[in-house]
Order: structure tokens, then C-alpha cells, then sequence
């Protein structure tokens, strides 16, 4: 019988909770694993690139793209096994005290402990329901905005009115050429700020009105034009464009522990309800970011930090109870010694 490979850590989530995680879960020493369903790392912050962030302590506004890059690099720091691609879609204790993850691929994950680090859940984004349309999201069809490069001087419809779809009209009528909102209720939806300035700006929007057809250009590899129909008079508009934008939302999947046999204390109908050192109600499985729920949870990247930092240091306590109760700060870390000497050979030339 093949041996089953197992992990100190298993994170499951390679948002910045998990990321900051497996970075601390490398200082500790221990053997660390991160799951996660997407194709690539940095959770939910893919949902806005190129949007600024201000907040996160010593660092200066970088967009969000920047950021994931920092996040990733600093959590593969001690080579953590990286799996994406890869949904957990269970996680069970055995009778040993394991646990034992079932992913999306079939496999197995084996580990001591385990650190749920899923966010708000999978995001996908709700498609446009219009048969063959996926077709043209190699070409002009967007379901993110990854540059706001790709859309300077074109001419771009945003389908959509909540806060994301007018961030995004707000954005990119600078830079675009022209740029045309369609929503399909009657008000947009958004912060009372945002949408004035919208309605003070050249983006033309057209409310009450959904796409109801997208028209190929002649080589049939993208949209040249879309058709949009009024819900209420039913009149149809023609709008020749470069770039569609669909902004409708988010389907969430949140289905982990409500398959997982576990006996987990929640909260709200989804999140852990956790203690402030990360803890959940199952001994050796820990919460980090978004999902963990406690009196005092910061629900910011910022506050994902430190829920990373008390979930590792409780599954390092779990798995050997005599180590240090918390990591030594990193200037004392023999780990970062050898490092350190590389770095400020860097610094100096
Ligand atoms: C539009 C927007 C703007 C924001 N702006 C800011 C800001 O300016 N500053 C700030 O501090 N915060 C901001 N936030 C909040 C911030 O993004 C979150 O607090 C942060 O991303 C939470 O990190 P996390 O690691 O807990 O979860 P997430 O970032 O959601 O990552 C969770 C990861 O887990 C994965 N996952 C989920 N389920 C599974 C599963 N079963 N198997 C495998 N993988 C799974 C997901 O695919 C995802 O990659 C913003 C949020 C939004 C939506």
C-alpha cells in the first residue's frame, strides 16, 4: 500500500488569509500544504485589479494586482505545496485524529491540522444568458476589468448598475472613447456619490434596458455590435461597440462545511463562529479572513493577518504542545538569517 503523505498545516484558500498563512505556517517550521479551487492565488482581490488600496498598514496605494503579487511572493517564502485548480469539497476528522480533504480531482489530502481560509466562498461570475455568447470571451466579451489599458479609446458597454458596474463606468470614462451603461431597473444601484458622478459625466446610461443579442462581426470572432431592449416599451437599440463589460454579480459556492462531517459551530447560516486566536468549536481546525466570525474580527485584509498569525501559532501549539506559544519576531528568527545577509548584499550594490 502506497503511504499517505501528511501535512502539519493544510490551508484551504489562497486568498490573503491563506497566503499570509502559509508564510507564518513556514516560519514555524512546518510542513505546510495550500489548496485552492482557482488557477492562480490571491482570493478575492482578482475581483479588482486595478482598483487602489489604501489600507493595508505600511504600504503605499498600490492597485490590487500589485498587491496579490506582494501577498504571493511573501506566502511561497518557506515553498509551501501549492494546489490549484482544486476545490475541497469536504473535510472530515478521523477516528486517528487526521484530517482527512477530499478535492475536486479526486485526491485525498491527508493533514495534522487545517486552517479554513475560503473567504466568502468560489466566486464565478453570473454569465450572460444569451446562447454562444461565451464564445467571444476570448475576443471582447469581459467579465473583469484586468487593465484598464485594454479599453483606452474604445468604445465600451457595461452591463450592470451596482457599485462594481459604476466604479468601472466612473474609471474608464477618461480613458475610453465613449463609454455606455445598461441596466435593467429603473435607478442605478450604487453609492449615492458614485452615481452622481456618473450622471454628471459623458457616460451615456440607458436604465430599464437588458442586452438582449450580441451581433458577430464578419470574420465571427467578436461582437460588432450589441442589441439592447427596453424591459418596459420594448424598443430596441443598436450600439456598435469595441468592448462589453457584464457586471452582474457573483454566484457563490459555499457548499464546504455544509458537506463536511464535522461538528463546527456556525454563524450567520455560513461563517465559523471562532474565537479571537482563530480558534473553531473542532480541536486542531483553525479560521482565517472572511470566513472566521468573532465580536472582534476585523473583516479587512488587514485584520486577515492577524487571524493567520493565531491560526498558525494555535495548530503549532495543537500539533506540539512544549513549542513557543507565538513565533519569535522575524529579526530573531534564525530562519531569516541567511536571508538577511542576501537581501542586504542586494541593498548595498
Ligand atoms: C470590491 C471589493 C473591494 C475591496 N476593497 C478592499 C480594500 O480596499 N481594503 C481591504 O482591506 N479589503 C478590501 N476588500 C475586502 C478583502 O478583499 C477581503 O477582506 C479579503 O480578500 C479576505 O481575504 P480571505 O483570504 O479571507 O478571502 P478571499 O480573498 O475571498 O480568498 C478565499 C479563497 O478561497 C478559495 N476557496 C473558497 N472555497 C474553496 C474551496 N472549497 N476549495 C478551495 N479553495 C476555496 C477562493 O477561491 C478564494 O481564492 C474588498 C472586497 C471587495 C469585494
Amino acid at each position: 500500500m502506497n503511504e499517505i503523505e501528511v501535512f502539519d498545516v493544510t490551508i484551504i484558500g489562497g486568498g490573503p488569509a491563506g497566503l499570509y498563512s502559509a508564510f507564518y505556517s513556514g516560519l514555524r517550521e512546518m510542513k505546510t500544504k495550500i489548496i485552492e479551487f482557482q488557477p492562480r492565488l490571491g482570493g478575492k482581490i482578482h475581483v479588482y485589479p486595478e482598483k487602489m488600496i489604501w489600507d493595508v498598514g505600511g504600504q503605499p496605494p498600490m492597485p490590487g494586482a500589485k498587491l496579490i503579487d506582494q501577498l504571493v511572493a511573501q506566502g511561497l517564502t518557506f515553498n509551501p505545496e501549492v494546489v490549484l485548480n482544486e476545490k475541497v469539497q469536504s473535510i472530515e476528522k478521523q477516528e486517528d485524529g487526521l484530517f482527512r480533504l477530499e478535492g475536486s480531482s479526486g485526491q485525498i489530502h491527508f493533514s495534522k491540522t487545517v486552517i479554513v481560509a475560503v473567504g466568502g466562498g468560489i466566486l464565478n461570475p453570473q454569465k450572460l444568458e444569451i446562447e454562444g455568447a461565451e464564445r467571444f470571451e476570448v475576443s471582447n466579451l469581459n467579465y473583469t476589468v484586468k487593465s484598464l489599458e485594454r479599453f483606452k479609446g474604445k468604445t465600451v458597454l457595461i452591463s450592470g448598475g451596482g457599485n462594481s458596474a459604476i466604479d468601472w463606468a466612473n474609471e474608464l470614462e477618461p480613458i475610453a472613447d465613449k463609454v455606455f451603461v445598461s441596466y435593467r431597473k429603473d435607478a442605478l444601484a450604487g453609492h449615492e456619490a458614485q452615481v452622481s458622478q456618473l450622471h454628471g459625466s459623458s457616460v451615456v446610461c440607458y436604465l430599464n434596458t437588458s442586452i438582449s443579442r450580441l451581433i458577430a462581426s464578419d470574420s465571427r470572432d467578436a461582437i460588432e455590435l450589441v442589441e439592447l431592449t427596453n424591459r418596459v416599451t420594448a424598443e430596441k437599440i443598436l450600439l456598435p461597440i469595441d468592448e462589453v463589460i457584464i457586471n452582474h454579480g457573483y454566484e457563490r459556492d459555499i457548499s464546504l462545511l455544509g458537506n463536511s462531517p464535522l461538528d463546527i459551530e456556525i454563524a450567520d447560516d455560513y461563517y465559523i463562529a471562532g474565537t479571537p486566536k482563530s480558534e473553531s468549536s473542532v480541536d486542531g481546525l483553525f479560521a482565517a479572513g472572511d470566513i472566521l466570525q468573532h465580536p472582534g474580527k476585523l473583516n479587512l485584509i488587514a485584520g486577515t493577518f492577524q487571524d493567520a498569525a493565531n491560526a498558525v501559532n494555535q495548530a503549532k501549539s495543537y500539533i506540539q504542545p512544549d513549542a513557543n506559544k507565538i513565533a519569535m519576531v522575524s529579526s530573531h528568527n534564525e530562519i531569516f538569517k541567511k536571508r538577511n545577509k542576501e537581501l542586504v548584499k542586494q541593498m548595498m550594490s
